[in-house]
């Protein structure tokens, strides 16, 4: 799907524009501090912007009138730091959000779940909470999360920064696979990941010095 959309926050000195193509993963690049995070949140709908508007296909994410909330978008959104229910198993974590996008029957919510843990590597901890995984492990659990439920949109916010250079080359293969035909915006200071993932990449400009 399409995304088009207009992000304008004032107080944080962000009013960024941009279209992704349908099925695209496009990287937002930019000097810390444009907005590029600020800019990830509103599409995702944690964060009102002032003005602006976000269209998703033929729906209305926000505009002036309108505000569709997080839950309601079917935009899979993997934030800077992304938070695992600490009570929950990697699994039930993973399932957490299939009941929301519709997966009524249990069972086929823990096997969705277990298939994409599966994909990323980590179906062999599925039974195990978040604070029994390494970093490496949940950002997989993460990833799969973010995934599992069929967004219409991924939104990834430094999605290997937090990895060791051993592991981040296999997640990297890894996101290349699964975004392959999935409107994707992506966030990374690491060219590697704008070279492996992205088909197109719009930067974000400095704003002019404040007098
Ligand atoms: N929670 C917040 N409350 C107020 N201002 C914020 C908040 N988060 C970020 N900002 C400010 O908003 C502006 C944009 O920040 P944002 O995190 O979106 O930039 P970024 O491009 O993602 O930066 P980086 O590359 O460093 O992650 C910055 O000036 C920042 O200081």
């Amino acid at each position: 799907m399409r995304l088009d959309c207009h992000v304008v926050v004032p107080e944080r000195g962000v009013d960024v524009a941009f279209t992704a193509a349908p099925g695209e993963t496009l990287a937002l690049s930019g000097a810390n501090g444009v907005g590029k995070s600020t800019v990830l949140s509103a599409v995702a709908g944690w964060l009102r912007p002032e003005a602006g508007h976000a269209r998703l296909g033929e729906r209305t994410l926000f505009d002036e009138h309108a505000w569709i909330p997080a839950r309601r978008r079917n935009v899979g959104y993997l934030a800077q730091d992304p938070l695992l229910f600490p009570h929950l198993t990697a699994e039930a974590n993973v399932a957490f959000g299939l009941r929301r996008a519709g997966v009524v029957s249990r069972a086929e919510r823990r096997e969705v779940a277990r298939d994409w843990l599966d994909r990323l590597g980590v179906g062999h901890l599925a039974g195990r909470r978040p604070h029994q995984l390494s970093g490496g492990q949940a950002q997989r659990t993460a990833i799969a999360r973010v995934l599992a439920s069929g967004p219409d949109l991924v939104l990834l916010d430094e999605p290997l920064a937090a990895l060791d250079a051993g592991t981040a080359p296999q997640i990297r293969e890894l996101l290349a696979q699964v975004l392959a035909g999935r409107t994707t915006v992506l966030v990374s200071h690491q060219v590697a990941d704008v070279e492996a993932l992205a088909d197109a990449v719009t930067t974000i400009p400095a704003p002019p010095p404040s007098a």
